[in-house]
């Protein structure tokens, strides 16, 4: 269960006091998720989220705040915070950050069809159209910098074949960095996961989790996107939901001719920061907690994968974004 901070029902009523919500009925910890407390919060007006943030960096919070504030005015699909009667939304409880979220409805996808497919694909299309536009700035702090300064942590806990395969490809990837054009940046989901989105059916009830939010190349978030929404079991590309993304994606912005040269580096690249990222929890800093962390060796399939197959064809964007990818900068 991800209750790290159990709350008391007196504590969380005094809390909610400063905000518009209505009055306190009931709270119950959610079992999701590995890094922050979450709780459903039920008032006599609405059913709300509270998250306390756990660990992670907490000073850039605001960053976070700010972001989804933005992409919440723009009415996409994304619980913007909700704000006390002062216009404060950071707050803290039991000594922890916290933030309160509109309560969405819906499932996490496991198998997700291809209309969920081509609705996220519209909704990062959209999200990156506007993020393009967003005026804060955190480093992307997954990119190649940190695999190539991280990598070598977890060496030592690797048989020699995966030690040479993640060496080599580190240095691949920075030749590949090293010669890319210029790619088009704003602001990023950094972790678009099918478990941080919710749907009923088909409908997109929303896109959570932003806490590995930043600034950096928009290719990031669609590979990280491909990869685990169009991965099979076998690590390979799911061809079907890869063209049913990378379309509704396109229909929105227009990949640049400098995106689609370094595409298949941006997959597997993203594929090994995932790897890398898990090794770490396991190996390197395992959190206090004892609940399962997430299954490196998936990661390990599906960077294998990318690197003995490659990528599919990417599908040229329609007639209606087609012009903009000359000037996507
Ligand atoms: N706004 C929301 N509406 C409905 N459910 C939510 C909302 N926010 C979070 N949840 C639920 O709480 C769970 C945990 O939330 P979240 O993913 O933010 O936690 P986390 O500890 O950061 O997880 P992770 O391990 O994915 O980093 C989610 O999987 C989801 O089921
Ligand atoms: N989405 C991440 C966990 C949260 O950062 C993973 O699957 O490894």
């Amino acid at each position: 269960m991800a209750v790290f901070t159990p709350l008391g029902d007196a504590q969380v009523a005094t809390f909610l006091e400063p905000f518009d919500v209505g009055r306190f009925v009931s709270l119950q910890g959610v079992a999701g998720g590995t890094e922050n407390s979450t709780f459903f919060v039920t008032t006599d007006r609405c059913e709300l989220v509270l998250t306390l943030f756990e660990q992670g960096e907490q000073e850039e919070l605001p960053f976070f705040v700010d972001l989804l504030d933005y992409l919440d005015a723009y009415r996409l699909p994304i619980p913007g915070p909700v704000h006390d009667r002062d216009g404060v939304a950071l707050k803290r409880l039991a000594d922890k950050p916290a933030l309160l979220f509109p309560r969405l409805p819906g499932r996490h996808p496991e198998n997700p069809s291809l209309e969920q497919c081509r609705v996220i694909g519209d909704t990062l299309g959209r999200m990156h159209q506007l993020s393009r536009h967003f005026s804060g700035h955190r480093p992307n702090p997954r990119d190649l910098s940190w695999l190539t300064a991280m990598h070598h942590k977890v060496l030592g806990f690797l048989r020699q074949e995966d030690q040479t395969l993640m060496k080599n490809a580190v240095d691949d990837f920075e030749g590949e960095f090293a010669a890319r054009g210029e790619l088009p940046q704003g602001a990023l989901h950094g972790d678009l996961f099918r478990d941080n989105t919710l749907f009923e059916g088909d409908r997109l009830g929303g896109i959570i989790d932003f806490y590995n939010g930043c600034t950096g190349d928009l290719l990031f978030d669609l590979a990280i996107v491909i990869n685990d929404w169009a991965t099979a079991e076998d690590g390979r590309l799911d061809q079907a939901r890869h063209d049913v993304i990378i379309n509704a994606y396109q229909a929105r912005r227009a990949l640049t001719a400098d995106e689609r040269a370094l595409w298949p580096t941006m997959l597997s690249m993203t594929a090994l920061r995932y790897w890398l990222s898990r090794l770490l929890v396991v190996y390197v800093n395992p959190p206090a907690h004892d609940l399962t962390p997430h299954d490196p060796t998936q990661f390990r399939t599906i960077f294998k994968a990318r690197q003995m197959y490659g990528t599919l064809p990417l599908p040229e964007a329609p007639a209606s974004t087609a012009g903009q990818s000359k000037t996507a900068r």
